[in-house]
């Protein structure tokens, strides 16, 4: 199934001229993955950093670099129209002077292009952390109409099992609303790789068998979720083996519309989601692709530092998937 979901990805991105940039290109992980998207002619990656270096580093790795674009903010010629551009969307926030500062920074630089359209989307984070590759999405791409805030989900695969966990990235501690947001925005996504989303929001309760602000906080984003998406399979307060174990499930949710068949977990805070998402890839198996981050104008997607080239690779076949509006 893992095939199939990135076959199908790359067969729907593979001729639309979709262009990736990568700000972390003297990562040999990057690179790799830019090479292999420029030779597979999948989409038409730009990788940024010293041209030199780069050249250096990629024949060291015996890596061709036809079709893959070298950008240097330093030398770039529409730098200037960049900086404005930068202190316009960020008016009275930002100064000239420290637009041009911040634009040397790769990921601000490449971001930028996302947003004039000068690239469709942008993969980084294998040598940066969450914060410093989504701050500028945050604050120059920006959420879409309607949605709060951005959330980062994780797309967890097995063999034929496939599951979205959310928010794994971004919302420290979210609050009924935020959670509520996240649960019907990671449907959403979870439509994207073909699962019809059945949504469990998670606790260390089931349906009141505990009681404290942190489980009324999920009993209040379920009846909110509800609200914003009537239509949606979706229910908690569930403890994870009550959303995931059928036999569990009729002991502990009998009533549930959810029967321990979940397929989008929603975490209470992202101490859970992160460390629940590394234990399922590290002790359970799972390979673990994102954070695709959700809810954004245009996609920008964040890599763990412990990501390798294949993880970079499909993560920027999602990115170019989203830029597409799937
Ligand atoms: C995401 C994160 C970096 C934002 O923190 P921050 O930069 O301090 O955010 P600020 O509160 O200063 O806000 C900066 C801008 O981003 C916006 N923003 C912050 N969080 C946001 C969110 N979840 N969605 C959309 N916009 C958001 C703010 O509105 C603000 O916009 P403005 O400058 O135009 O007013 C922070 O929440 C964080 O560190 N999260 C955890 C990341 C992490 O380590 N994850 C684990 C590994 S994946
Ligand atoms: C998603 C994540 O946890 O990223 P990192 O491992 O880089 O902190």
């Amino acid at each position: 199934m893992t095939t199939d979901l990135f076959t199908a990805l790359k067969a729907k991105v593979t001729d639309t001229g979709r262009k990736i940039v990568f700000p972390e290109g003297t990562d040999d992980r990057i690179l790799t993955a830019a090479s292999r998207l420029a030779t597979e002619q999948v989409l038409q990656p730009i990788v940024l950093g010293d041209e030199q270096a780069i050249r250096v580093k990629a024949a060291a790795l015996g890596l061709p670099l036809e079709g893959v674009e070298i950008v240097n903010p330093r030398r770039y010629g529409g730098f200037d129209e960049l900086v404005s551009a930068f202190v316009e969307r960020r008016k009275g926030k930002v100064t000239e002077e420290t637009a041009r500062e911040l634009l040397f920074d790769e990921n601000y630089f490449g971001t930028m292009l996302v947003y004039t359209g000068a690239a469709d989307g942008l993969v980084s984070g294998a040598a940066h952390s969450t914060a410093d590759t989504v701050r500028p999405a945050l604050q120059i791409i920006k959420t879409k109409p309607g949605v709060g805030k951005t959330s980062g989900v994780f797309i967890m695969v097995r063999g034929d099992e496939k599951y979205v966990f959310a928010d794994c990235a971004i919302n420290i501690a979210p609050n009924s609303h935020d959670l509520a947001e996240i649960a019907v925005e990671s449907a959403r996504t979870a439509k994207m790789f073909g699962l019809k989303p059945r949504v469990a929001l998670l606790s260390f309760s089931t349906k009141g068998s505990a009681s404290s602000p942190e489980t009324e906080k999920v009993v209040e984003a379920v009846r909110l979720a509800k609200e914003m998406a009537p239509d949606l399979i979706l229910d908690g307060e569930f403890q994870f083996d009550a959303a995931f174990v059928p036999e569990v499930a009729k002991k502990k949710a009998p009533d549930s519309v959810i029967q321990g068949d979940a397929n989008v977990f929603i975490f209470p805070s992202l101490e859970a989601g992160n460390i629940g998402y590394k234990i399922a890839q590290r002790l359970g198996g799972f390979e673990a692709v994102g954070p695709i981050l959700q809810g954004l104008n245009k996609p920008v997607n964040d890599l763990s530092r412990g990501c390798n080239a294949e993880d970079a690779y499909k993560l920027a076949l999602i990115t170019a998937a989203q830029s597409l509006g799937e």
